[in-house]
């Protein structure tokens, strides 16, 4: 079912304006899936969670979780899975780069609050992003709203981590780009294995950050204290 409608998904998140995730880093999403509205997508997630409530025994009349239904509905739709809306897709405002600066950028320390789409619990850490202008750049806070965009779905950190090179890619016009993650996935860390400890690291190198002097270079301002 899914390998027969992926085909139709592609087409309409390009058209909506995502042609720039080549489609192994494309989010399973289905072509209908913009066919209610957001309004439509709360109630209906409103009812779900209040079956799930019910369910599991709770009284919904109690006055601390009646709202409960309506408010993780809420969560989802405006927050948690806002990247699931192309319409919040961040305009990534470049600029020429007037003063021929020619060494890369890094923006470090991005913090990542996603969902794991295996368990829908947080995958919490942090996305360091840099690129080397071919002639433009990028406003330094539209990085980490891409990451930003792509965090809010339920999310593998191997795709978050494409999508978010692909996205600069595109803005920016260049190959040169690359991102680490480090993050914690709570369906790790506090239920199944619970190995507080573990993080997990992924990386994407694009273009001359596949160079081992420039993924050197990129990975040792990782290791830099940032002391200001
Ligand atoms: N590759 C990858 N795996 C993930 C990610 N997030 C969660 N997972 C894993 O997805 C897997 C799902 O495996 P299942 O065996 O179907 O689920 P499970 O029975 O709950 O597995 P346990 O967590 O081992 O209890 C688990 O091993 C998770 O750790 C991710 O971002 N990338
Ligand atoms: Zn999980």
């Amino acid at each position: 079912m899914f390998e027969l409608n992926s085909k139709m998904n592609d087409d309409r998140i390009d058209e909506l304006g995502e042609n720039h995730v080549a489609t192994s880093a494309k989010n399973p999403i289905r072509s209908d899936a913009f066919d209610i509205s957001n309004e439509e997508k709360i109630a209906k997630i409103e009812k779900s969670v209040q079956d799930i409530l019910h369910t599991l025994g709770m009284d919904l009349t109690d006055d601390s979780i009646q709202g409960t239904p309506k408010r993780v509905a809420k969560a989802f739709i405006n927050e948690m899975f806002m990247g699931l809306d192309p319409k919040n897709m961040p305009k990534a405002s470049t600029f020429d780069n007037n003063y021929n600066y020619g060494e890369m950028l890094v923006e470090k320390n991005i913090v990542v609050y996603s969902t794991c789409e295996h368990h829908l619990l947080p995958i919490i850490g942090r996305a360091h992003v840099a690129y080397i202008s071919s002639g433009k750049v990028i406003g330094l806070s539209k990085m980490n709203r891409i990451v930003e965009y792509y965090s809010k779905r339920p999310q593998v950190q191997e795709r978050l981590t494409m999508q978010i090179v692909q996205a600069m890619q595109e803005a920016l016009g260049t190959k040169d780009v690359a991102c680490v993650i480090d993050a914690k996935h709570l369906c790790v860390n506090s239920r199944g294995i619970k190995d507080i400890e573990s993080s997990t690291v992924t990386s994407e190198f694009g273009g001359k950050f596949k160079e081992k002097e420039t993924k050197k270079e990129f990975l040792q301002y990782l290791q830099m204290p940032t002391i200001f």
